[in-house]
Parts: structure tokens; C-alpha cells; sequence
């Protein structure tokens, strides 16, 4: 794609992103800048063929398509060096917030304040960092200045590391808290298991390949099976089986209630991210 491709902001959620495009050879890694404030933590872009600057405003004036990847508190701060060392403030910009429980219509608030770019565009979305091995998920919504074309060009960029979808914007604080948080979640999940596994005598090493291989395979089960998970739960469940006993073991501990509260308090706190 004859463009290039900007990030300000070069930490973790970034660089899956940065991953998942380079390493589907969607974009080019020579037509991708990257800025943050420590030009060391960017080696990985510049060994992967990128180019690093610690002014926000070189990316700026180099890139059509900009990714915001700072924290949610780091916004303001991030736009107001763009304003001190952009040579070109008037230019037009297709920005791509990844910032959580940041609305469009504060992102291009914020834009606005610090910058008079002749056309500004915003993209809302809320990835997750298995982009980073072409697993990812990552959910988006245009403003309504976003043409179809440039929505066709941010689902290439994305969809090349995962399962890329348009939602409205009022879900981006519940799927968003599932997308982005949950993978933290199901590492827990993951450990855990393998834990059990270890009490009962398995080498660490294995456990934990297991676990979450079976992970993997259960959410591929999911996906491609077309079956309620409850229907696959009850499969592998025979009566008096041991399975079952697992089963009755994770009730008594609110497994269910669990989750479904870690999602309720993701989703209260990227609310209060945003404002
Ligand atoms: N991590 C995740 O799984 C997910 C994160 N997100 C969102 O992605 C965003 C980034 O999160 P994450 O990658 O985890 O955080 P990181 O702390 O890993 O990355 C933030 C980056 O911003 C850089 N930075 C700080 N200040 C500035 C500035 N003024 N200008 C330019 N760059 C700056 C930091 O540089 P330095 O290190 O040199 O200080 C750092 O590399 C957040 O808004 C978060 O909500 C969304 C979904 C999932
Ligand atoms: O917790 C965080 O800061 C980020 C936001 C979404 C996922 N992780």
C-alpha cells in the first residue's frame, strides 16, 4: 500500500500491531515510522526495518495514517509535541485511536485543540496483543468522515493479524473490556491450569504447553463447530465421568460469576479511562 503508516506511541499494544503487519507483509516495515520519548525502547521497530524518531511530529508530517498508541492519560501530552515539532500542521490525517475509553468524539476534541490539520479523520479501536502472532481480534468504529475506501484499508491493515470487525461505538466499552483485557484473563487461566496439572505431578514446561494448546483448541472448537459452548461442555462430560467432578469443583468456586464480574470491572474502569 503507497502510504505511510505511523505510530506514536511504540509500547506494547503497538508493537503487536506492528508485528501482526509485518509479518503478514501487509505493509511494508520501510514505509512504517514509529515516535516515543525514548528512542532505546524502539529498537525493535528500527531492527525490523522501521524508522524511530522521539519527535511525535516527524511521524506526523511523514504518515497519512497515524496510530495512537500512548495511554489514555497520555493524549494531551502526545498531540501537544506533535503541535511544537510538525512543520506541517494543515496536513490531512486518518488517525487510529487504540487509547481505551477514549470516545471519537474526544479524541477529535483533543485533535482539534492542538492541532488545525486541514482534514482530520478518526478511527476508534480496541485491539488485543495476540496481533502480535497473527491471533488477534480487534474491533473498530469510523467517524462519519471515514470512507469506505480508507475502512477497507484499516481492515487490511488489521484483519492481516486478526478478526477485524465494525461495531457501533457503544460497544466498544463491553467488547472492548473482552477483546482487550481478556487475554490477561485467560493467561491467568492458562497458569492456573497447568498449576493443577503440576500438583498432580506434570513437568511445569509441558503443563503449561498443554494448557494452552487446549485453550486454543477449545476457542477453535467454538468458532468452527458452530455449537453453544454448553453444548461442547456437556460433550465432553459423561455421567459419573471426571470431567463433571472438575466441573462441579469450578462451580463451587463461582468460575462463571468470576468472569463475568472481571469483565463488569474492565469495563467500569475503561469508562472511567475516558473521561
Ligand atoms: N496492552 C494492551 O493489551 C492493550 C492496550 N490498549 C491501549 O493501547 C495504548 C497503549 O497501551 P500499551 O501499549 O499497553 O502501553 P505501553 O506503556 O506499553 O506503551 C505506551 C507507549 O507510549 C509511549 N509514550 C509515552 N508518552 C508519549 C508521548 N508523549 N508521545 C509518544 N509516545 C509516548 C511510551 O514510550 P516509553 O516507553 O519510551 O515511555 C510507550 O512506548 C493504551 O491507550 C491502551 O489503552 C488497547 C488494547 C489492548
Ligand atoms: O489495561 C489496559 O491498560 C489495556 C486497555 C485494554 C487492555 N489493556
Amino acid at each position: 500500500m503507497n502510504f505511510n503508516l505511523g505510530f506514536i506511541g511504540g509500547g506494547n499494544m503497538s508493537t503487536a500491531i506492528f508485528n501482526g503487519i509485518i509479518k503478514s507483509n501487509v505493509h511494508p516495515p520501510s514505509k512504517i515510522w514509529v515516535s516515543g520519548p525514548h528512542i532505546e525502547h524502539l529498537k525493535y521497530w528500527t531492527e525490523n526495518g522501521a524508522t524511530a524518531t522521539i519527535e511525535n511530529g516527524v511521524v506526523f508530517d511523514n504518515c497519512e495514517i497515524i496510530f495512537l498508541g500512548v495511554k489514555p492519560d497520555k493524549l494531551d501530552t502526545a498531540l501537544k509535541t506533535i503541535n511544537k515539532t510538525t512543520k506541517n500542521l494543515t496536513k490531512k490525517v486518518l488517525f487510529v485511536s487504540m487509547l481505551a475509553g477514549k470516545s471519537i468524539d474526544t479524541i477529535q476534541k483533543a485533535i482539534t485543540c492542538y492541532l488545525s490539520c486541514a482534514s482530520i479523520s478518526v478511527v476508534r479501536i480496541m485491539p488485543n496483543t495476540p496481533m502480535a502472532v497473527g491471533a488477534g481480534i480487534c474491533i473498530y468504529t469510523p467517524d462519519s468522515t471515514v470512507s469506505d475506501t480508507e475502512c477497507h484499508i484499516i481492515e487490511t491493515l488489521l484483519g492481516s493479524s486478526a478478526l477485524c470487525e465494525k461495531v457501533p461505538e457503544n460497544l466498544m466499552g463491553s467488547l472492548g473490556a473482552l477483546i482487550g483485557c481478556g487475554p490477561a484473563f485467560m493467561y491467568l487461566v492458562i497458569e492456573a491450569l497447568a498449576d493443577g496439572a503440576v500438583k498432580q505431578g506434570a513437568p511445569r514446561a509441558l503443563a503449561l504447553r498443554h494448557a494452552a494448546q487446549m485453550v486454543a483448541g477449545s476457542g477453535q472448537m467454538v468458532l468452527k463447530s458452530g455449537k453453544h459452548p454448553g453444548l461442547l461442555k456437556d460433550e465432553v462430560c459423561s455421567p459419573g465421568g471426571s470431567t463433571i467432578c472438575g466441573i462441579s469443583a469450578l462451580e463451587n468456586g463461582s468460575l462463571r460469576a468470576t468472569m463475568i464480574n472481571a469483565v463488569e470491572a474492565a469495563t467500569h474502569r475503561t469508562k472511567e479511562l475516558g473521561k
